[in-house]
């Protein structure tokens, strides 16, 4: 794993800006620290009694020039500090949405969709809300700290009363040490929390259908309630140690100024000090009271961020698991043969072998069928194909070259992967269609749709192939779907294309056109048909049944509706099915 720190890449094309939001915030809050001064002062001549209407005026002045220059030079901060935030927003998500495209199937088969927009959504606000808060805050409340401190200590203020007033706040940094790990945890496990609701509302989103259809609203909204009550406990927790860390700052601020106003007083009465240095002390002390509240708030925010930055880094610093070799080459996959020798395979994390010893030889130009019982392992042969999973080293090579030592684009290219249940992007029949190639020809398309016999149906909709599909093609029917999904595939004309039970939701006549269709357009083009039903690959040239990942036999449908086995038992009972339908 990669160390990612995204906040620090990030940082360091922008810090000059920060640097620059951070000077404004610190010149307006310097100007400000010189009023508690400008009133101390002002007390003083009105205890003189030297005080004018003039000098009233100049003092009001005074005061108005102060509040002006802090509002625009820290407003000013402030704008540049939010924008750079949304900036970081903006180049994170992309960072992450950039990740999560090199990460491979064994990823997505462990992570949900609702906890991968969690990350893109709620931890990366909360890391934005901390950078832009804590640098607004922190910046005014520090140096308003630090100037009102500079201020006491160039004042006539004794030294020794300043350090007893201000005792109590040297305890903040123990308790921010004790604090902060526990705060840090608890917002982790609220924001793993969140994710799983998110995962879970995304999933019952996606269900609804199935939910309603069995009367499962119960149930479901149990499940949702469960998650949503965990959070609720977790974030409990993180509130209670919040509030507490919060209210205890401020708590200190307190015990400074009744400290200042005891000893304080104690040397007005006894004209040590005077009134004006007084009034002052308890200026500056209150002075510090809300940004030492405020730096608490930074303090514990940034602990919530960080769990939630450390998510985000972890999710970057994740490999794919599909690494392309650093010799890896473009190799024309056209008329090139693939040879498949003893290949056993087990998916990570699993007890079983999903393949076993799998040799197979498929000439160029020729059309297999594979053939075999749900969890036989016929898709995994074609992820492995697809390099969706890693195969072992040269146990599978087309045109001679080890899948290994070819880049993945140029595997992928050319090869038209049609799952059974393809899915289809909430945008037009067209745009889902040429989804490989977008500028794809009309006439092609059209091609397209005729040969996976859905063109029919694409007219009658007004908007013919500028119908937009709802999310996961709503509008369009279970067989609608796979025939658009196989349009695609049949556009890419690859060299190599696999037909992964894609024809199953069609009626038997339907399948027919389809089939001799592909079998026509894809002459000396190497097709692979996966199906449950004989009628769809039984003129392939050879056929290859699988039980329990291993080969059990194989031949041409003639062949092996001689032998005795699982294809001519198959073989039977569907023309059996075949015959009572008649
Ligand atoms: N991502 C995965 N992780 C672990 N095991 C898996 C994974 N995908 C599939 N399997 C297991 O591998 C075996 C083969 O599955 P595969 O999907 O290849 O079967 P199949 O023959 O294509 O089935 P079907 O006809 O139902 O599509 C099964 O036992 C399945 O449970």
């Amino acid at each position: 794993m990669k160390a990612q720190r995204v906040l620090v890449d990030y940082l360091k094309g922008k810090w000059p800006y920060y640097l620059l939001a951070i000077l404004f915030m610190a010149a307006g809050n310097i100007i400000q620290s010189f009023y508690p001064r400008i009133i101390g002062s002002f007390a003083d001549q009105l205890k003189e009694e030297q005080l004018t209407y003039s000098l009233i005026v100049d003092y009001s002045l005074l005061l108005l020039g102060v509040g002006i220059a802090f509002g625009v030079l820290a407003g000013m901060g402030q704008y540049i500090v939010m924008r750079l935030g949304r900036l970081f927003e903006f180049f994170t998500r992309g960072r992450l949405f950039d990740h999560f495209m090199t990460l491979g199937e064994h990823f997505y088969s462990k992570n949900g969709v609702g906890k991968l927009l969690s990350y893109v959504m709620n931890d990366v606000t909360a890391v934005r809300e901390a950078i832009a808060r804590g640098i607004n805050q922190s910046t005014n409340s520090g140096i308003l700290i630090l100037s009102a401190a500079a201020m006491m200590l160039a004042s006539d203020i004794p030294l020794r009363l300043i350090a007893i007033s201000v005792l109590p706040l040297l305890a903040i940094p123990w308790i921010v040490s004790r604090f902060g790990p526990v705060i840090r945890s608890r917002s982790l496990s609220v924001q793993e929390a969140l994710g799983k609701m998110t995962e879970s509302a995304e999933e019952q989103f996606g269900g609804i259908r199935v939910t309603k259809k069995f009367a499962a609203e119960p149930i479901m909204g149990a499940r949702f309630g469960a998650a949503v009550d965990r959070i609720h406990e977790k974030q409990l927790k993180l509130v209670r140690v919040s509030s507490l860390f919060q209210a205890l700052i401020p708590f200190l601020g307190t015990l400074s100024l009744i400290i200042a106003i005891v000893y304080g007083g104690y040397l007005t009465i006894h004209q040590h000090i005077s009134l004006g240095n007084f009034v002052a002390l308890t200026l500056y002390i209150r002075m510090m009271v809300n940004p030492l509240q405020q730096i608490g708030g930074v303090i514990n925010t940034m602990q919530r961020s960080r769990a939630s930055l450390d998510r985000i880094n972890e999710l970057l610093a994740k490999e794919g698991e599909i690494q392309e070799a650093e010799q890896a080459l473009a190799h024309d996959l056209k008329r090139a043969g693939i040879r498949i020798r003893h290949l056993t395979f087990s998916y990570p994390d699993a007890d079983m072998e999903a393949l076993h010893d799998i040799s197979l030889d498929i000439a160029p130009g020729s059309t297999v069928g594979i053939l075999g019982k749900t969890g036989s392992g016929k898709t995994t042969l074609m992820k492995l194909l697809l390099r969706m999973y890693d195969p072992p080293e040269g146990a599978i090579r087309i045109g001679g070259v080890d899948i290994r030592q070819l880049t993945l684009e140029s595997l992928r290219d050319q090869i038209a992967y049609v799952p059974q249940e393809g899915f289809l992007f909430s945008t037009t029949i067209r745009d889902n269609i040429a989804f490989y190639r977008r500028d794809s020809a009309m006439t092609r398309i059209e091609e397209a749709a005729k040969q996976a016999q859905i063109y029919g149906n694409i007219v009658e909709f007004p908007e013919r192939f500028e119908t937009k599909l709802g999310e996961r093609g709503v509008t369009l029917s279970g067989g609608q779907r796979q025939r658009t999904s196989l349009a695609r595939g049949l556009i890419k004309r690859a060299p190599i294309m696999i037909l992964d039970d894609s024809v199953s939701a069609v009626d038997a006549v339907t399948e027919q056109k389809i089939i001799d269709t592909i079998s026509k357009e894809r002459q000396g083009l190497t097709t692979i048909v996966i199906a449950h039903r004989i009628s769809a690959l039984k003129h392939a040239d050879e056929i290859v049944v699988l039980d329990e990942g291993r080969i059990v036999q194989r031949g041409t449908h003639a062949e092996l509706i001689g032998q005795r086995g699982m294809y001519a038992t198959l073989h039977a009972i569907q023309e059996e099915g075949n015959r009572d339908a008649e």
